[in-house]
């Protein structure tokens, strides 16, 4: 038996992925091993992107040795690399030569209309050293993100801003922030939000409030640009620092997940003491609305706690949250899923 198994251990996982037996048969370790193994195939995928192997393959395609050349890496390492590539789907091979394959050549070469190297970098330099105290996160529902240098903080601010970008145009064309004067954007991130409302509505002016060295960023990109005179970046820490007063439009977007049920209670009084009395809060989140999560999401609950102790939250709890800091639950805007627009007034 136990030959049996050491046999069929590293057999290549059966189709499609979701199989665990062959014909009905006995089940197989193939799509265990796969999954133990991940972490492998998305290392390889990292080093790769980080070296330009898919940038160096080019149009014409490269050899390994060629790769090693363009990439300055040793030929046995482009070999290796190129293999689980191959393997993941990401390179095809043709002949001696690799060629990428097309969502390669769009998204990770650099050359596409939509460059996915940013999130790369984050989940390699960022997420994945977090993800290592895992199990004491899930076990403690306590953050195990460290501090980030210079270089994890521009990852992580790049890849959130690429991940949020489409979620801040959907909000911006579908709210209407015509009733509106000025608007508090609380963790603002790069003002990926702030920039298509404040472009679509003329009449706006807005506060963002970030940590001060994301603040000091925004200041500098809005500073020569036409937004300067109608966005005011402030360095705040949202939790202990005093609030900016006089909006009528409180927007935090992708922050209540990064939070413990407490801390999202504490934020919102704090917020419901500076809102205007005929002002509204909007939640910009993913948030779960379903037994199961949003398949684009599925990742959020996990990432979203090993950052600072968050989670993927329900509609319903949030609301009672609302409530209990002073706000009334006016109801979910949906947006494409799974993100949505809580919306809420002072209560
Ligand atoms: C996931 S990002 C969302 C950024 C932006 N709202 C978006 O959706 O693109 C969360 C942001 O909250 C900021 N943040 C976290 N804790 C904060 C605090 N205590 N005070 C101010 N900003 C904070 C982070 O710096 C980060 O930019």
């Amino acid at each position: 038996m136990a030959d049996e198994l050491a046999q069929r251990m590293f057999a290549p996982p059966v189709e499609p992925a979701g199989e665990t037996t062959v014909d009905g048969g006995p089940p197989t370790p193939a799509r265990i091993i796969e999954l133990f193994a991940g972490f492998m195939v998305s290392k390889t995928l990292f080093a790769a992107i980080e070296f330009g192997v898919f940038a160096a393959v080019g149009p014409d395609g490269a050899t390994p040795a060629e790769i090693g050349e363009r990439c300055s890496i040793p030929e046995r390492s482009a070999r290796a690399i190129a293999d689980l590539m191959v393997d993941a789907g990401l390179l095809v091979r043709d002949g001696e030569r690799l060629r990428n394959a097309p969502d390669a050549e769009a998204f990770l070469a650099g050359r596409g209309p939509f460059d996915m190297r940013p999130l790369a970098r984050y989940w390699d330099t960022v997420s994945y050293p977090t993800w290592v105290n895992a199990a004491t996160a899930f076990r403690t529902r306590r953050g195990v993100r460290g501090d980030l240098d210079e270089g994890q903080a521009e990852a992580y601010e790049s890849a959130v801003a690429l991940v949020t970008a489409e979620t801040a145009a959907d909000f911006a064309r579908e709210y209407d922030f015509g009733p509106h004067r000025r608007v508090l954007d609380v963790g603002g991130g790069l003002a990926t939000f702030l920039k298509p409302i404040l472009e679509r509505y003329a009449h706006l002016t807005a506060t963002l409030v970030e940590l001060p060295d994301v603040a000091a960023v925004v200041a500098q990109q809005t500073a020569a640009g036409p937004l300067a005179a109608r966005l005011e970046a402030v360095g705040a820490d949202f939790f202990a620092d005093p609030l900016p007063t006089g909006h009528d439009a409180i927007l935090v977007a992708n922050v209540v997940h990064l939070f413990n049920p407490e801390r999202i209670v504490q934020l919102l009084r704090r917020l419901r003491d500076v809102v205007t009395p005929d002002g509204r809060l909007m939640l910009v989140d993913w948030w779960r609305t379903d037994a199961a999560p949003h398949p684009s999401a599925r990742f959020g609950a996990g990432e979203f706690l090993m950052i600072s102790g968050g989670d993927l939250y329900q509609v319903d709890d949030v609301a009672q949250w609302l409530g209990a800091a002073g706000w009334r639950f006016v109801g979910l805007q949906p947006l494409p899923p799974p993100s949505g627009v809580i919306v809420a007034e002072p209560a």
